[in-house]
Parts: C-alpha cells; sequence; structure tokens
C-alpha cells in the first residue's frame, strides 16, 4: 500500500525549489538548490493534513480560489501556542497540470487510507443564544472555511428552541452521517449526549432506565464548537476554549472516549452527565444564576458570590461503590494525558476482545459486569456541597478542574464531599479551585473515585422537599399533583424524551422552589438542587452509576503542554523536527 501512494517530484513554494516526497504516513520537502549542509526538511504527518485543493487556496476570514492550472495548495493543523492549534496552508506549483493532479489525488488516497476516523459528512447544530450569542458567527468564519477545504459536508440546524437538537437525533434518519457537532456550551453538549444516548440505546433495544443495563455505546462521534458559557467539556477534552483548534481536531477525526454518568431516580433515568453532577452549593448556584442568564457567562460569577455569601450546608446520605483502588486514586497527582495508560488499560477492559477501536462497538462490557461489585461505603452528615464527576470538569474558572486527577475514560467518577465547615475554610476550598494548590488537602474536604453513588434525604427531609415544591406551587398557582404524576410517568424508556420536556418545563418553576424560598423568603431551604451539566435536576434522592467510555469525541485529551511548548522553541531556533511554515 505504501509504494502505491509513494510519488515523488520536484515542486515550488513561492520561487524556491524543492524536492518533494509522499512516503508511507509522511509528506517531507527539502530544498533543492542548496548545499547538502543547508537544507531544510519539513516533514508533515500525513494524519496532520487536513486537505488538499487544486489552485490557490486563501481559507481565511473566507475561503476562496484562484483557479490555475498548476498549483495546489495543503493544509495542516499545527500547534501555535501549546494546546492551541491554527491552520498551516502552503501553495505548491508543479511543472505541469498532470503531476499537479497527481499530487492531489495521491494526497487524497493517503488521507483515506491512514485516517479512518476523519469524517465525510457531519450534522451540526448551532445554539444561536449559547454564551455571549456568537455560534453562529463563530461556525460561519471560523469553522466552516475550514470543514470546506477538508472536503467535509455539512447539513447545519441553527436551532429554534432548546431541545430540538436532542430529538432531532432521537427521531430523524442519521444514515450517512459520521459524527455531530454541536455549537455552543455545555448545555448544548447534553442534548446532543442525550440524543445519541437514547438512540443508540433504542436501536439496540437496551432499556436505558435500568441502571444495571450495559449500555451500547454510540457509533457516531460528537465534535463540539466552543460558543457557550462554562465549556467544560470542551476545556477539560482538548485543553483550550478555541473554535479552530477544535475545528481541526474534528477534521482530522481525533478520537477520544468518554465515561458517561447516568443519573436515576426510582426507577426512571433522570440524565446523563459527563462533568457536573452537585448538590448544594453548585446547584445553587445553578438555580440562583437562571434568573440571570441576560448577565451571559458572568451570571455564575454573580450567583457564585450570593450563594457563598448565603452560607447554607445540607443534610444527606452520601453512599458510593468505591472503584479499584490498585488502578488510579483521585489524589495521586497524576493527570490524565493524552494517551493515558490509566485510560488504555481501562479500553481493554472494558473491550476484552478488540484490538481496535474500529470494531469497539461489539463488545462492549462495563465494569459493572467484569469486576466483582465490592463494598458500598455509607456516610451521613452536613454538606456544603456533593459533587461526581467523570472527568478533571476543568474550565477557565479552574484551570486543573474539580477533581485534576480524574480520567476521561477510564470508567469512573470521582465523589468530592465537603463536609459543613466554616464560611472562610469553604471559601478557601473554593480559591484553590482558580491556582494550582490542592483543594483535596483539606480536613473538611474527602475525594473518592467510585463507580456509583446513591444520595439520600435523612428521613423526614423528603417531606420537606415537598413541602417546598408545594409552597412555591401555591404561590404561583400550580399542582403539586404534577410533580408526582412525572415521577410515576416515567417508567418506560418510550416516554423519556417526553418525560424529560416534561420534567424540563416542571423544572423552570417548580424545583428551585427549595432556593427560592432561601433567597426571597428568608428562610434557609432544608434541601439544595442536582446541577446536572447545568440542567437542574427534578428529583433530591438519585443513583448514579458510571458507564466507562460510552461516547466518543473528536478530541485527544490534553497534550502535555509543557512538550508542546519546547517544540515551538526549538522551531525557533530551526531544529528540523519542529520546522513551521506559513
Ligand atoms: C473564589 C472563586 C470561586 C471559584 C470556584 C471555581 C469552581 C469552578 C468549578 C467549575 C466546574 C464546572 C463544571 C461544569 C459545569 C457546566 O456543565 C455548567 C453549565 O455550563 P454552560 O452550559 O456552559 O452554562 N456550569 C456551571 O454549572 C457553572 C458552575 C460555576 C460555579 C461557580
Ligand atoms: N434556539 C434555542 N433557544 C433556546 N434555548 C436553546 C436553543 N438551542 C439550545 N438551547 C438550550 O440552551 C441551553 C444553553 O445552551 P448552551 O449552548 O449550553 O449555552 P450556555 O453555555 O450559555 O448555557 C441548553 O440547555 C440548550 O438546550
Ligand atoms: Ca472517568
Amino acid at each position: 500500500m505504501e509504494t502505491d501512494l509513494r510519488l515523488e517530484s520536484s515542486l515550488w513554494i513561492g520561487n524556491k525549489r524543492y524536492r518533494a516526497v509522499l512516503t508511507g504516513w509522511h509528506l517531507k520537502w527539502t530544498e533543492a538548490d542548496k548545499k547538502n549542509g543547508d537544507k531544510k526538511t519539513v516533514s508533515v504527518p500525513v494524519a496532520e493534513v487536513v486537505g488538499v485543493e487544486n489552485g490557490r487556496v486563501e481559507i481565511l476570514p473566507q475561503k476562496s480560489v484562484e483557479d490555475t492550472d498548476k498549483d495546489f495548495t495543503g493544509g495542516r493543523s499545527r500547534s501555535t501556542y501549546g494546546l492551541l492549534w491554527s491552520l498551516g496552508r502552503t501553495q505548491f506549483s508543479c511543472p505541469s497540470r498532470v503531476l499537479r493532479d497527481q499530487w492531489t489525488n495521491h494526497l487524497r488516497t493517503a488521507l483515506k487510507t491512514h485516517s479512518p476516523l476523519r469524517p465525510h459528512r457531519l450534522l451540526v447544530f448551532i445554539n444561536p443564544f449559547g454564551g455571549k450569542k456568537k455560534g453562529r458567527e463563530i461556525y460561519h468564519s471560523l469553522v466552516a472555511p475550514l470543514f470546506e477545504l477538508a472536503g467535509i459536508s455539512s447539513h447545519v440546524i441553527v436551532t429554534e428552541r432548546a431541545n430540538q437538537a436532542r430529538d432531532h437525533l432521537l427521531k430523524k434518519d442519521l444514515t450517512g452521517f459520521d459524527g455531530v457537532v454541536c455549537v455552543g456550551g455545555d448545555g448544548m453538549f447534553s442534548e446532543v449526549l442525550h440524543g445519541l444516548i437514547g438512540r443508540t440505546q433504542q436501536e439496540a433495544g437496551l432499556c436505558e432506565t435500568d441502571p444495571a443495563v450495559t449500555l451500547q455505546p454510540c457509533p457516531l462521534h460528537i465534535g463540539i464548537i466552543p460558543a457557550g458559557s462554562t465549556d467544560c467539556v470542551c476545556y477539560a477534552t482538548v485543553g483550550v476554549i478555541d473554535p479552530v483548534s477544535s475545528a481541526l481536531h474534528i477534521i482530522i477525526g481525533d478520537s477520544q472516549p468518554l465515561d458517561v454518568c447516568s443519573v436515576h431516580h426510582a426507577s426512571t433515568l433522570v440524565r446523563y452527565s459527563v462533568s457536573l453532577v452537585g448538590y448544594g452549593f453548585y446547584g445553587d448556584v445553578l438555580a440562583e444564576s437562571e434568573k440571570h442568564r441576560w448577565m451571559g457567562p458572568l451570571r455564575y460569577d454573580y450567583s457564585g458570590t450570593v450563594v457563598y455569601l448565603s452560607n447554607r450546608s445540607y443534610a444527606g446520605i452520601v453512599q458510593y461503590l468505591p472503584a479499584d483502588p490498585l488502578l488510579s486514586s483521585p489524589k495521586d497527582k497524576t493527570r490524565c494525558l493524552s494517551g493515558c495508560n490509566v485510560c488504555s488499560r481501562s479500553t481493554e477492559r472494558l473491550f476484552p476482545h478488540t484490538s481496535d477501536s474500529g470494531s469497539l462497538y461489539s463488545s462492549h462490557f462495563s465494569q459493572y459486569s467484569n469486576d466483582s461489585e465490592g463494598e458500598w461505603v455509607s456516610v451521613e452528615g452536613r454538606f456544603r456541597c456533593v459533587s461526581i464527576t467523570c472527568m478533571s470538569s476543568s474550565c477557565a474558572r479552574s484551570p486543573l478542574g474539580l477533581s485534576p486527577s480524574a480520567h476521561l475514560a477510564d470508567g469512573t467518577g470521582d465523589l468530592i464531599l465537603v463536609w459543613d465547615t466554616h464560611p472562610l475554610s469553604f471559601l478557601k476550598f473554593l480559591y484553590r479551585h482558580t491556582s494550582t494548590q490542592d483543594q483535596f488537602d483539606l480536613p473538611f474536604v474527602e475525594v473518592h473515585r467510585v463507580k456509583a453513588v446513591r444520595f439520600s434525604l435523612p428521613d423526614g427531609r423528603e417531606e420537606e422537599v415537598h413541602e417546598g415544591i408545594g409552597e412555591l406551587n401555591r404561590a404561583i398557582g400550580g399542582e403539586e399533583r404534577e410533580y408526582v404524576d412525572t415521577v410515576s410517568r416515567n417508567g418506560s424508556q418510550q416516554q423519556l424524551a417526553q418525560s424529560v420536556v416534561e420534567r424540563e418545563t416542571m423544572n423552570e418553576h417548580k424545583t428551585v422552589a427549595p432556593i427560592l424560598c432561601g433567597l426571597c423568603c428568608k428562610k434557609t431551604p432544608a434541601v439544595s438542587v442536582w446541577n446536572c451539566d447545568g440542567e437542574i435536576l427534578p428529583f433530591t434522592e438519585i443513583f448514579c452509576r458510571i458507564h466507562g467510555q460510552l461516547v466518543r469525541l473528536y478530541a485527544r485529551g490534553i497534550e502535555d503542554a509543557a512538550a508542546m511548548q519546547n517544540c515551538s522553541q526549538e522551531s525557533d531556533k530551526n531544529k528540523s523536527r519542529c520546522i513551521t511554515y506559513k
């Protein structure tokens, strides 16, 4: 195969002549008219080539092509500053049109052969109201021209309502798509996540509501173009919030598996989460922030301050099923980086009969069914917050995240328990998220690596939840009965989508009851709410289970930024390995 692809000839870049070779996995070109010692070689891995097109192509701010006979343009993804990627573009001139066509054909074949996960057709959802409301602009000016250069055809849907993307993925024909891209924030990602997981289970005939069921991993990849408020999933899987870097990861078909947490109440599937399932502080911040959406991303800073000042803690019983402590620990001070060993070993455990990711989906074994279940641990008391995260949940506010040593794809989550403490101590805990100081090295904080978690209220508290909701319902003229109806309606998988819609409508005014009572009625609420990746859950008592590598993103995890930095310093010194080009 490699010999078929090999091509070698003279090419010009500007007015300099080069000897160019396409060999197996690399495209290399070396200055031809210099003495051997002075010759510089540029070597581009085929996997990093974005696309090739005949003519002289300009890409940004808009794609334009000057249709010439003997030229072709190649684009590659390259790292500019550490994790930030940009498009490198080179215009080559050939001695003849025939040779030019040979080069473009060979390069296109090499791309197909060496990067099988590159998408050809994508379904793109844009939330025009996410973050600073720039989703449309970001997509059309920064991403679409790159997709075009890469030969990707995209079907773009600008959403007109919440949950449109999820419903589309649950019901419409998805034949021919290689992946789904969301342009927006964590909420938009969550819609796509729910749509794809739901669709995959429907097609596999699996019942999502049963927490013991081993779910089928989704065959379509998810790409995220960040245009939201927190953009935690993008930050934690790419390392930067940059639409161009994310688009380039999508184009070259990077693939990052991701653990997903399913959240259940009684026999209901409530939601899925990849970043934060948080009770107490994070739930209260979200409930408060919903009233200030007009502030955009700043709503979280404002609400964080309001909630911090209200100085609340909540009673609860937390039970958890620890993960195998021999595999890793949330306090081991390691980071889950690109090619992470802990995650790779987990892939072998989860998919024992496959050697390549292409055939991964046929033999999924969950950690549940593979491992012995182990012993549940139970703790009870008052908590400032209880958080469960499947990954580090790093974001611009907290560059190392809620749990800096959590893994993206190890089949476990980290449970963080912050016991009630003095307000200044809690502030210290929060503040440590913004630096490299260890937020777990505090006497009132515990962190456990877990496979499942159950949260319940001490006896009698569930009644207080209903009282709180009833109180607010009376104030807004609603019926408490609807809450109970929703619980009992959610029995079957077919009703899931509808029940989620109903619950969310209900969320808007009923489940924030305890919070509103706390802030408006000056009464400290007995219960908080759960923040599940930016959505308020309609239940307080929940059961969470981590599903290893249930979805795949077009990303590659965090590359070691220090190594990348060294590389760009070397390029300054013109070391051949790292030579960058225009
Ligand atoms: C004194 C300084 C205090 C700083 C505290 C920093 C802690 C930050 C941890 C943030 C974890 C974020 C986990 C992700 C949550 C998102 O899913 C959710 C929705 O995002 P989006 O759809 O983009 O709106 N975001 C939040 O819940 C915001 C939490 C902010 C807490 C201050
Ligand atoms: N056209 C729309 N109108 C209103 N809400 C929408 C629309 N499209 C998506 N949404 C919802 O908006 C919420 C927030 O979107 P997101 O893109 O995450 O922005 P942010 O990060 O600012 O919260 C999501 O929960 C999503 O379901
Ligand atoms: Ca994990």
